[in-house]
């Protein structure tokens, strides 16, 4: 998979070279480009904003630069173009079904904003040529769209094969398994500070853990996301089980 993003803060993206996103870009599994929105700026301030059409507090990004970036790393007349993802709070909820998706993708592209966003135009131009997802990592305002393409890049790159060194994990995760949360994990000592690893899990009978970690992730769950548990009990679990 191909990843460019586009940021006036590409230091921010830095990350992206560490742990499981860099070790999948040095193995070849991510060929990650991150680029500095500024260098297609022509003015000596090199100028990436300016004020809102219609008035309102703060500066909006122009949309000059946007458009020559875009052109210049997914040329109209090229052989592909990427499916680009625009962070933002007013967009789609980001989500596991969502990271599956992407990760399915051959050429991803990411455009953080600042300042209050991006003129409009530059998501309606894209859409012309290519895919133009806006989404949204959370109900929260942050001051741009870099933590956000790092949270997305995280998510998505786990599900590559290959990245991730325990494949089996990604099927008991939560939000991409039976719907339910995690249960909670424990490992030794089996006594520390006066609280013991449940004795259940130490009792090698692995189809009484197994039914211990449904029952506490059906608990979890009813207590912290009792959303998914109506959602879960609606589709899934029988009477018995959502009542557990
Ligand atoms: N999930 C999530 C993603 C983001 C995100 C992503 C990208 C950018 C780019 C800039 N910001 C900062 C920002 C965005 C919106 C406002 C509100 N403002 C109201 C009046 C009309 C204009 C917009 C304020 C500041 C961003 C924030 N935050 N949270």
């Amino acid at each position: 998979m191909r990843l460019d993003v586009f940021s006036i803060f590409p230091e921010y993206l830095a990350a992206l070279d560490l742990s499981l996103v860099g070790k999948a870009a040095k193995s070849g599994l991510l060929d990650v480009r991150v680029h500095d929105l500024r260098d297609w700026t022509h003015d000596r301030h090199r100028t990436v904003d300016d004020t809102p059409s219609g008035g309102g507090a703060g500066m909006v990004m122009k949309p000059e630069p946007w458009g020559e970036a875009l052109d210049a790393v997914a040329p109209v007349d090229g052989p592909a173009q990427p499916r680009l993802i625009v962070p933002t709070p007013a967009g789609r909820p980001f989500s596991q079904e969502l990271a599956y998706e992407l990760a399915a993708e051959p050429w991803l592209a990411f455009a953080c904003g600042r300042y209050e966003g991006i003129d409009a135009r530059v998501a309606e131009y894209a859409g012309e040529r290519m895919r133009v997802d806006e989404v949204s990592i959370g109900d929260y305002v942050l001051n741009g769209g870099e933590v956000a393409v790092l949270v997305m890049v995280e998510a998505v790159a786990r599900l590559l094969p290959g990245v991730i060194g325990n494949p089996e994990s990604l099927a008991e995760e939560s939000h991409s398994g039976d719907g339910l949360l995690e249960y909670p994990v424990y490992t030794k000592p089996t006594s520390w500070r006066g609280h013991d690893v449940p004795d259940v899990l130490l009792s090698g009978n692995h189809a009484l853990i197994a039914q211990w970690r449904h029952d506490q992730a059906v608990r979890r769950t009813a207590e912290r996301r009792p959303d998914l548990l109506a959602a879960w009990g609606g589709v899934v679990a029988g009477k018995d089980d959502a009542a557990a």
